[in-house]
C-alpha cells in the first residue's frame, strides 16, 4: 500500500464512524462528563412556588406606595417553612431567602430599607415595585419542558440543571470500548527490571490515558510478544469482547519482527490505509474487521502518542457521540522554521497563548521519535504541510493542541 496523506488519512479513519447507540443509566455524578442518550424534561416546575430572592419583608407593594405607614408584623416565613396565613392591606411577613411568598403579599422589602418601631411594627423606607425581589413559579422552568437534548456533553451545569428537574439518573451513551494492545518481546511493564536488550513499555499508557480523555473506555490488553499467534489471540479477544476499536502498539513497520500487519492480513482485516505521509507515526495502519475498527500505531514513543492524538482521538469522540474538534488551530511561529521535505512534519513545539489568545508555536529542540520528555513537555504540534517553504518567526501557522 502506497502512502496517502493526512487529511485522506482522518476522512477515511472518520468515514461511516458514527456515535454507538448502546446506552447505559447512571446516577448524576457518575454521568457528569458523559453523553446524553436522549431528549430529558422537566419532571417538576422550578420554582415551583413564588419564592423570596431576599432576606426581608412580604409586603403588599400598594401598602408602600401610599406613603411611609408602618406594617403589622404577622409573621414569618422560611426557606422550607411557608407561612400559613394571608397578608391583607397593611399587614407583613418576616421572609427569608428562598421562603415562599404568602398569599396577598407581591413584592419583598429588603431588610437594609425596614426599621423596627419600638410597638414591633416594620417601618419601610424604601418603596417597592410589584414583583420586586419575587422568583415566581417556573421562571426557571416549567414540568415537561426540554431540559438537554440527547447527545450534549453533560456539563457540571447540565448536571445540576438534571437534579433540578427531578432527575436521580440519567441515560447516557456507553463510552466506546478500546482495547489497547502493546507488541514486542522486548517490552517489560513500568517497575519491572527490564534485561539487557529489553525496555519498559510506556506507549499503551499514554494512548489509554488519551482514550479515556477523549470518552472512550480503554481496556488493557498487556503486551504481547513478537508471534502472530499471540497477537492473533489478542485480536480475537477483542472480538469477542465485542471491542469498539482495536489498538495495537508496535510491529507496524517492515522488519522481519514487525508481524501486526501479517496477523491482520491473515485474519482478514480490510485495511483503509498503512502508511500515512507524515513524521513521526508513517507506518500506521486502520481498517475494520467485522464490527471492531482496527488502529496499528507504530511502536517508536513520539509516533504512536502523535498518531494516536490525530486519529485515534477523533475516532473515539465520534464513537463517544462527542463533538470532533478541528483537527487545527491557528498561531504565530515563536522561531525560523526551515523548508520542508514531503512528508507533513508535526513538530512538538511549546506553545504560549497570550493575553488576547493568540498562540505563538515554538519547535522543541530536538524532534527524535524516541523521545518522549520532548513530547510530554510539548503543548502542542506544529503542523508543516509537505513542501512548505522556510518561515520567519512570527508568521502565521497551524499546530495540534494537545490538551
Ligand atoms: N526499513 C525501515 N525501517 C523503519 C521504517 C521504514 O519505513 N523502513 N520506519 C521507521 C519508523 S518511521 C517507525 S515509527 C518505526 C515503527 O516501527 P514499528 O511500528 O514496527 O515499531 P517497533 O519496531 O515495534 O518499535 C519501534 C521502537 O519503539 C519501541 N516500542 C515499541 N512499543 C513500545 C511501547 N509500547 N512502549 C515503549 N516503546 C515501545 C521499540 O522498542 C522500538 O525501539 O519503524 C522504523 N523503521
Ligand atoms: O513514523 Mo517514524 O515516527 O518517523 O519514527
Amino acid at each position: 500500500m502506497s502512502l496517502i496523506s493526512v487529511d485522506a488519512a482522518y476522512r477515511l479513519i472518520l468515514q461511516d464512524a458514527a456515535p454507538i447507540a448502546r446506552t447505559e443509566e447512571l446516577t448524576l455524578s457518575e454521568a457528569a462528563g458523559r453523553v446524553l442518550a436522549s431528549d430529558i424534561v422537566a419532571r417538576r416546575t422550578q420554582p415551583s412556588f413564588d419564592a423570596s430572592a431576599m432576606d426581608g419583608y412580604a409586603v403588599r407593594s400598594a401598602d408602600l406606595a401610599a406613603g411611609p405607614t408602618p406594617l403589622r408584623l404577622i409573621g414569618e416565613a422560611a426557606a422550607g417553612r411557608a407561612f400559613g396565613g394571608t397578608a391583607g392591606a397593611g399587614e407583613t411577613v418576616r421572609i427569608f431567602t428562598g421562603a415562599p411568598v404568602p398569599e396577598g403579599a407581591d413584592a419583598i422589602l429588603i431588610q437594609e430599607d425596614a426599621t423596627v418601631d419600638g410597638a414591633g411594627r416594620i417601618l419601610p423606607g424604601a418603596t417597592v415595585s410589584e414583583r420586586q425581589h419575587v422568583r415566581f413559579a417556573g421562571i426557571d422552568f416549567g414540568e415537561g419542558d426540554t431540559l438537554l437534548p440527547g447527545g450534549c456533553l453533560l456539563s457540571p451545569g447540565a448536571i445540576a440543571l438534571a437534579a433540578s428537574g427531578g432527575h436521580p439518573t440519567l441515560t447516557v451513551r456507553q463510552r466506546p470500548r478500546v482495547a489497547v494492545l502493546a507488541t514486542g518481546d522486548e517490552l517489560v511493564l513500568p517497575g519491572v527490571a527490564p534485561g539487557p536488550a529489553q525496555i519498559v513499555a510506556s506507549n499503551g499508557f499514554g494512548v489509554a490515558a488519551m482514550v479515556s480523555a477523549a470518552g472512550g473506555e480503554a481496556l488493557d490488553y498487556g503486551i504481547a510478544p513478537d508471534d502472530k499467534t499471540a497477537i492473533a489471540a489478542r485480536l480475537d479477544k477483542a472480538l469477542a469482547e465485542g471491542a469498539d476499536i482495536f489498538v495495537t502498539i508496535g510491529g507496524a513497520s517492515v522488519g522481519d519482527h514487525d508481524l501486526v500487519g501479517a496477523v491482520f492480513a491473515e485474519r482478514g482485516v480490510a485495511l483503509d490505509f498503512w502508511k500515512v505521509a507524515m513524521r513521526p507515526g508513517k507506518p500506521l495502519m486502520a481498517g475494520r474487521l467485522h464490527d471492531t475498527r482496527i488502529v496499528g500505531l507504530p511502536g517508536n514513543p513520539a509516533s504512536s502518542m502523535v498518531a494516536a492524538m490525530l486519529f485515534l482521538v477523533p475516532l473515539v469522540s465520534r464513537l463517544a457521540g462527542r463533538p470532533v474538534r478541528p483537527l487545527y488551530r491557528h498561531g504565530v511561529l515563536g522561531a525560523a522554521v526551515p523548508e520542508n521535505g514531503e512528508r507533513t512534519d508535526f513538530v512538538r513545539s511549546v506553545v504560549v497563548i497570550d493575553d488576547d489568545g493568540i498562540a505563538t508555536v515554538t519547535p522543541l529542540p530536538r524532534q527524535d521519535s524516541s523521545l518522549l520528555s520532548i513530547y510530554a513537555h510539548a503543548q502542542g504540534l506544529l503542523m508543516r504541510a509537505p513542501q512548505a517553504p522556510p518561515a520567519a518567526a512570527g508568521e502565521p501557522c497551524r499546530y495540534v493542541p494537545l490538551d
